[in-house]
């Protein structure tokens, strides 16, 4: 197997490099895609090079081992460049689930170059995917360390959320089966909810007891209230669910009726659920700053259509 554990007193200099050459790294993929990986097994994949391929130890140690790291992320950051970067924070742990699909491969990217938590804030990633989306998820790796992102110290991939969420700060959960056409996020709940409770359990077990936990699988309202009840010893305010994709629906809605660009619509508040039956309140809405129903003067589009269009939009 492709994979070496680097020991506490191995590092690289900076010219030397932890990758595979792109044939390996395709006869790694499909050995990885094709191998079983159980489910109570710790799957953290430690390094991308192989035993033969480490080097001799470099010139940068401070003598810390890193665990179920990824790639060249097995190696320590040199702390002695903060006193270049005074300005950069304390470094944060950032879980995703779902890394390997389609919202985290736009998301990650946006977490390791500073736009979500600043251009000052240096994170780790824990990666959480699936048994069946692993070979993926080691792609992401690849790709996070091919970036060579200045805030990124650390990339984790995993099965298990046990390991993954260790000490996590912010838990991004993502992962779940996305709706099918003609489905209602509802139908979800089934097939979704148990991914929660374990989660919940997993992040009550081992994150950090101030973890910010944010839910966009669906039904993601009702799947952040389960992972919360699973995660007793987590405040409840810690918990959210993403449900601002509603609000700009509405907000597009509103603009495109009243003939105005959307950043002239204000004050709109979803009620409700994050599905058909969400209520998307119009009456305390503005269009530059006037009251929607005095602007929109059809009432009947209002109340029944504009209504509807938001609570079904993309349901195809
Ligand atoms: N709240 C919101 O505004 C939105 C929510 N969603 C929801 O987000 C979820 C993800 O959407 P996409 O990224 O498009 O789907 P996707 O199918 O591309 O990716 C989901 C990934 O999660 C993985 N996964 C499944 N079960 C898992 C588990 N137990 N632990 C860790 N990983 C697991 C899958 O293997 C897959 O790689 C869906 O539930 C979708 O309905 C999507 C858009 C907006
Ligand atoms: O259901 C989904 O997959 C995404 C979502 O939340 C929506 O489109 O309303």
């Amino acid at each position: 197997m492709a994979v070496a554990e680097l020991s506490p007193a191995t590092s690289f200099t900076s010219s030397q490099s932890s990758y595979v050459a792109p044939s390996a790294r395709l006869s790694y993929h499909r050995r990885l895609s094709f191998q079983h990986v159980p489910r109570t097994v710790s799957t953290g994949i430690r390094c991308s090079v192989t035993s033969d391929k480490i080097q001799a130890p470099g010139v940068i140690n401070d003598g810390k081992t890193k665990q179920d790291c990824y790639g060249v992320f097995c190696l320590t950051y040199d702390l002695k460049a903060e006193e270049k970067t005074k300005s950069w924070k304390k470094m944060i742990n950032v879980a995703v689930s779902g890394a390997a699909g389609m919202i985290s491969n736009h998301l990650l990217f946006k977490l390791a170059s500073g736009e979500v938590f600043g251009p000052d804030q240096p994170i780790a990633l824990k990666l959480l995917g699936s048994e069946r989306s692993f070979g993926a998820l080691e792609g992401v790796a690849m790709e996070l360390e091919d970036s060579l992102f200045p805030l990124l110290r650390e990339v984790s991939i995993g099965i298990d959320p046990y390991e993954v969420f260790e000490n996590a700060e912010w838990a991004l959960l993502i992962g779940a089966k996305p709706r099918g056409p003609g489905m209602e996020r509802a139908a979800l709940l089934d097939i979704n909810g148990q991914i929660f409770v374990e989660q919940g359990k997993a992040l009550n077990a081992v994150a950090s007891r101030n973890v910010k936990v944010m839910v966009v699988g669906n039904p993601c309202n009702t799947n952040a209230l389960i992972c919360m009840k699973n995660a007793p010893n987590i405040p409840a305010k810690n918990f959210h669910a993403l449900t601002r994709l509603d609000e700009n629906r509405a907000k597009c809605q509103l603009a495109l009726k009243a003939g105005v660009f959307y950043d002239k619509v204000s004050n709109v508040t979803i009620w409700g659920n994050h599905s058909t039956t969400q209520v998307p309140d119009f009456l305390n809405a503005k269009i530059h700053g006037i009251p929607v129903p005095e602007v929109i003067r059809d009432r009947k589009w209002l109340e029944e259509e504009f209504t509807q269009v938001v609570q079904t939009v993309s349901v195809i």
